[in-house]
């Protein structure tokens, strides 16, 4: 692993990062009221063909927390402590942030950023792998903005996404400390025969397959670039748990959550909670989750670990604790300062430290119009080769 964090000395004049200037943060967006939560719900779901019953569902683990998603509130906290991280560093970049299916909406924002005179955008989205959902679906969100803002006669932006941040250290290390403090949660007598489960987000299996670039040699592994990446990582924290904790067999599942969509059509398994079922079928004497898909504690990190696995768990007498996500960790702002730096020094066509660790190694900058592709139709995506 190379060490790229150089802070520039303290007192020294705040340095920009040409050519870009302005960094987005870019999310998913989450309800902040009782009264939002069905609007969101009709903005993500457009076109997607979820059953009904299964939108209702969302809806009640919603309502259960008064209508109001963490998610918001996570980004707003990560926008701050970008600001402060860029501040103390001496990086001289606007910080901005925009939603797919919350207001602040992306379009709103992309506006605010052409209003304050900024042309060439870095964007970091709050999703760490491949996939449709975290990776192109983005980039035909921010396609779409600029072609709003181009029909209103607004000056033109140039977008660029910075790379899949899943095997940064930067993104990982936090995750491994999480995970041994969510070890050392469970009651001794349980602590050293627990095993791992590391949980993402169920996509369905032919987004999985089709994730990743077609030249990346991840991609051409069973489940596609998504599960390669996922593995990765799990690896990755499983084997310094083993060696923070002198333990070498908790084991290394990948397992999913959230699965939505209509029941016919595969999506990634197990779920999470028949995996906890199988768990205490094999013996297993507690299960600490590791949610390695997600990038805050939001609504699917809320409900669908803390509520609904915490509440299979329990009926089955089976003691969990559930590690933390990066959120604000002050290794994963510096791991964006540096994502933005390494990729600045890249388009001004100077060599780049791009740090990762794990089997994979860092993914590409720009993506080739075959990756991640759209499960219905092709659409027109910014940021792409
Ligand atoms: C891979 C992935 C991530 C992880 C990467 C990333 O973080 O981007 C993610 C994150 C999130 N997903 C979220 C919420 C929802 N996702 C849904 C639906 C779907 N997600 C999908 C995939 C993903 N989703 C897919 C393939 C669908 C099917 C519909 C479609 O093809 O688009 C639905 C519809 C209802 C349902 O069926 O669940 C909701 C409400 C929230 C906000 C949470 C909050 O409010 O705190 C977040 C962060
Ligand atoms: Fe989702």
């Amino acid at each position: 692993m190379s060490d790229v964090r150089n802070p520039s000395p303290s007192g020294a004049a705040p340095v920009a990062a040409p050519p870009y200037d302005a960094l987005l943060l870019l999310s998913f967006g989450g309800p902040e009221a009782p009264e939002d939560v069905v609007p969101f719900l009709e903005n993500v779901t457009r076109g997607r063909g979820i059953p009904r019953e299964r939108l209702k569902e969302v809806g009640r683990h919603y309502f259960m927390f008064g209508g109001v998603s963490p998610i918001n509130e996570q980004n707003r906290e990560l926008l701050a402590a970008l600001r402060k991280d860029f501040a103390e560093h001496g990086l001289d970049l606007p910080v901005y942030w925009g939603n797919r299916n919350w207001a602040p909406y992306l379009v709103d924002t992309l506006r605010e950023i052409a209003a304050d005179g900024h042309r060439r955008v870095a964007v970091l989205a709050t999703s760490a792998y491949a996939g449709y959902s975290g990776c192109r679906q983005y980039r035909e969100n921010l396609a779409d903005a600029l072609a709003t803002l181009a029909e209103e006669g607004l000056p033109a932006l140039r977008v660029d996404k910075l790379r899949h941040f899943y095997n940064h250290p930067g993104f990982v290390e936090p995750m491994i400390d999480a995970t041994v403090a969510a070890l050392e949660e469970l009651p001794a007598g349980v602590r050293d025969g627990a095993r791992l489960a590391f949980t993402t987000h169920s996509i369905p299996e032919t987004m999985a397959e089709s994730s990743g670039d077609p030249q990346d040699p991840a991609r051409g592994r069973p489940g596609g670039a998504y599960v390669a990446q996922h593995l990765d990582v799990a690896r990755l924290i499983a084997a310094a748990v083993a060696e923070r904790t002198g333990v070498a067999d908790r084991g290394c599942e990948l397992v999913f959550q959230s699965r939505s969509g209509a029941p016919h059509i595969p999506w990634l398994e197990p779920d999470i909670c028949d995996h906890l079922e199988a768990q205490h079928a094999d013996g297993a004497p507690a299960v600490v989750m590791v949610p390695i898909g997600f990038v805050s504690d939001h609504m699917e990190v809320k409900y669908d670990l803390d509520t609904e696995a915490v509440a299979k768990a329990a009926e089955l007498g089976l003691p969990v604790a559930r590690a933390a996500t990066v959120g604000t960790d002050p290794r994963f702002t510096a791991a964006v300062r540096e994502l933005v730096l390494e990729r600045a020094a890249a388009e001004r066509g100077e060599a780049a430290t791009r740090c990762a660790i794990g089997g994979l190694g860092p993914s590409h900058d720009v993506c080739a119009v075959a990756c991640c592709p759209n499960p219905r139709a092709p659409r027109p995506a910014a940021a792409e080769r």
